[in-house]
């Protein structure tokens, strides 16, 4: 009896064993891919060249590894797992791989990376969002990569506006690089199966990025899905949202009397506070789940309220029949036709400059709205000759200004 129940135990553990006798730690994201077809598939789509230096992120036990150091020039690999570090040496020693393979041991996400020409990985998805951006922010800037995600992140990344998992994650990232699906995985290539299947994404860094403050910039996109499936003139009558525009656009407006230039953020180069940014609240979790992250920043918005910043209903009226003139009030962010990328594209190939700052909020709306779902060089043509320029705040509530130029 004692002797069945001890071969049990030591059959269901073998099951989670991995190269090298090793348990695997779920803690980790441990999912090794045990379908060699697949790892070849993986690196055929990669489109890797003899003279590619690659960064792996979490090589595990070196099945993909292996392939890559087949087409590479050398191959980076970042593990976490000391156990893993330990099976990856001992799998590449005395080979002719040895040479051409660095293993650092590290957290990804603490750790500086190397030069890297094209990034491979089959990461653990807890990380996925900061990776992602973590990687679009490294400099000097890599040719691509290409990563296993979780499906449903992986279909939020490459999701067009329309599409119903289009959200911040495919705003922000689409705003930073060219992104597209590879192929489907599913679970039971893996050991042991995850509980999702899994995605491959091909991620391509734009090069320049636009020009635009990105911590602004997601102060804007996160208003406009603060809650999916409200309206354009919903969220933008939101009395939190009104009284942090005009709260931003007075601190603006002191700034510039007091001539204090500072005050206006003018950044194209991404900072690891904008990587903070950009990825905070887009993580598997809050992936999942959109409308409770969604309902936390409505919560926020509501706290920040105060009775007297909206002095009268001048502004709110103001910015309401910019949304009615463009026929926006009604119009949902996810589902416009236009990308919020176009803006930043077509913004940043003028310089523009009005000297009354409630105009130019006024007027950046009613670009931003224009441009969202009309063709954007017609729009543009049409309201050529001023600057786009917006208070914005993001959840810290610091005034921060949109600013394209
Ligand atoms: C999904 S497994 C992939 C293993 C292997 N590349 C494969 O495809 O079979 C993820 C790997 O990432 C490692 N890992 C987890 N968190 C990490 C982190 N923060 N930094 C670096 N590696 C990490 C795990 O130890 C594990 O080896």
């Amino acid at each position: 009896m004692a002797g069945g129940k001890i071969q049990k135990k030591r059959h269901q553990s073998m099951k989670g064993i991995g190269g090298g006798g090793i348990p695997f730690e779920k803690s980790m994201g441990q999912h090794i891919l045990k379908n060699p077809s697949m790892v070849d598939s993986i690196v055929q789509k990669s489109g890797i060249k003899p003279t590619d230096v690659v960064l792996e992120i979490g090589p595990g036990t070196g099945n993909l590894t292996k392939k890559l150091l087949e087409c590479a020039k050398s191959v980076v690999a970042v593990e976490v797992d000391p156990r893993m570090v330990l099976e990856l040496n001992r799998r590449f020693q005395g080979t002719p791989y040895a040479s051409r393979l660095k293993v650092i041991e590290g957290d990804v996400l603490k750790c500086d990376l190397p030069y890297f020409d094209i990034c491979v990985a089959n990461i653990p998805y807890k990380i996925s969002s900061l990776l992602t951006f973590k990687l679009l922010s490294h400099r000097p800037v890599f040719r691509c990569a290409v990563i296993m995600y979780q499906q449903e992140f992986a279909m939020r990344l490459v999701a067009n506006p329309g599409d119903s998992l289009y959200c911040r994650l495919s705003v922000n990232t689409q705003l930073l690089a060219r992104v597209s699906h590879l192929l489907k995985v599913s679970r039971n290539n893996f050991r042991p199966p995850p509980k999702v299947d899994s995605s491959v994404v091909r991620i391509e860094p734009r090069q320049p990025l636009p020009r635009v403050s990105f911590k602004e910039w997601d102060g804007l996109v996160r208003i406009c899905f603060i809650k999916k499936n409200k309206t354009l003139g919903a969220l933008f009558k939101q009395k939190g949202v009104l009284t942090l525009l005009e709260k931003n656009y007075k601190t603006l407006q002191s700034l510039r009397l007091s001539g204090n230039p500072e005050g206006i953020a003018e950044g194209n180069e991404i900072t690891s506070e904008d990587i903070n940014v950009l990825a905070n609240l887009m993580d598997d979790i809050s992936m999942a789940d959109d409308e409770r992250e969604n309902g936390d920043e409505d919560e926020e918005m509501d706290t920040e309220l105060s009775s007297n910043m909206l002095e009268g209903s001048s502004f709110k009226d103001k910015v309401m029949s910019v949304l009615q003139e463009g026929d926006f009030l009604d119009k949902r962010a996810s589902k416009l036709s236009q990308i919020f990328l176009s803006i930043v594209e077509v913004a940043a190939q003028d310089y523009f400059d009005v000297s009354n700052y409630f105009d130019q909020v006024i007027f950046f709306l009613f670009s931003f709205l224009v441009l969202f779902s009309f063709s954007v060089k017609l729009a543009f043509s049409i309201n050529s000759g001023n600057l786009i320029r917006i208070l914005m705040a993001t959840s810290e509530g610091q005034p921060n200004i949109i600013f394209f130029s």
